[in-house]
């Protein structure tokens, strides 16, 4: 899958001159963030993280839906949008995401020491979202995050800009990726596609987007719904 780096109207003007001519056009107008954060127009709440223009994106959606393909078509389309590096106990190297394996007792002692956001199990694994995170936003980054939706309310009290990217397909659709995609086994992905589908909290501004199409097109929606600096 390839992602032009020009082929949505949305750079971050302090970035706008990286790109060609042709591009900079956009720039100003669709300056992700040109609506100042709500935490930012006021007195940020107490112990939340928000860099003058840091933002948190947590994207969830079913297993296989297509979480990491589109942030990373969204980190490699529009590049002011980093990713979230997680640290899960699987065996390293399965692909799919950029990922840092640990065992279990390394993932304890992480956890023990507070060194994440937040952390949870699904699927057999334990998934951490590393603390350096908060300074990260703290320092202004706009960072997209691959979360169960089981954690979302804990990631909202801890960060005073975030948006949930919630993206969805039809089951036929999600059976046909994980299959397609062979990282786990046959017993495995029944189990994924089982999974009951939690509830997402109340009181967090969401965006869904359906990724039943091709991923271009669904990178290029949520960019365009991002800039919007709002959920529809
Ligand atoms: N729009 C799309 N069209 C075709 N294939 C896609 C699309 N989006 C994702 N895929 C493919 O579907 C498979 C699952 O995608 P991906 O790993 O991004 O899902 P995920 O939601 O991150 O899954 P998980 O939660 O299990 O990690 C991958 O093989 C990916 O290449
Ligand atoms: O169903 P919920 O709890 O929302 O999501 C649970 C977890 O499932 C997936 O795991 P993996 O990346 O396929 O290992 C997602 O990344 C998420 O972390």
């Amino acid at each position: 899958m390839h992602f032009g780096a020009c082929s949505v109207p949305d750079y971050s003007q302090d970035r706008a001159e990286q790109y060609p001519r042709s591009c900079q056009a956009d720039a100003e107008k669709y300056t992700f963030g040109a609506i100042a954060p709500e935490c930012c127009r006021s007195a940020p709440r107490a112990g939340t993280a928000c860099g003058v223009n840091g933002r948190l994106i947590g994207v969830t959606g079913p297993s296989g839906v297509g979480k990491d393909t589109i942030m990373q078509g969204i980190a490699a389309t529009a590049p002011h949008f980093g990713l979230v590096r997680r640290t899960i106990t699987r065996a390293p190297g399965l692909g799919g995401e950029d990922y840092e394996a640990v065992s279990d007792a390394e993932f304890d002692a992480r956890r023990d020491a507070g060194g994440f956001v937040v952390h949870w199990q699904a699927h057999g694994l334990r998934y951490g979202i590393p603390e350096a995170t908060v300074a990260r936003i703290g320092r202004g980054e706009k960072l997209l995050v691959n979360l169960s939706r089981s954690v979302l309310h804990d990631v909202a009290a801890r960060f005073g800009t975030f948006t949930v990217l919630c993206i969805t397909a039809q089951p036929e659709t999600l059976a046909r990726r994980l299959t397609g995609r062979g990282r786990e086994t046959t017993a495995d992905i029944a189990r994924r596609l089982s999974r009951p589908t939690p509830a997402l909290p109340d009181g967090l501004a969401v965006i869904t987007i359906s990724n039943d199409g091709a991923p271009e097109d669904t990178v290029r929606e949520a960019l365009h719904l991002l800039a919007q600096g709002s959920a529809p």
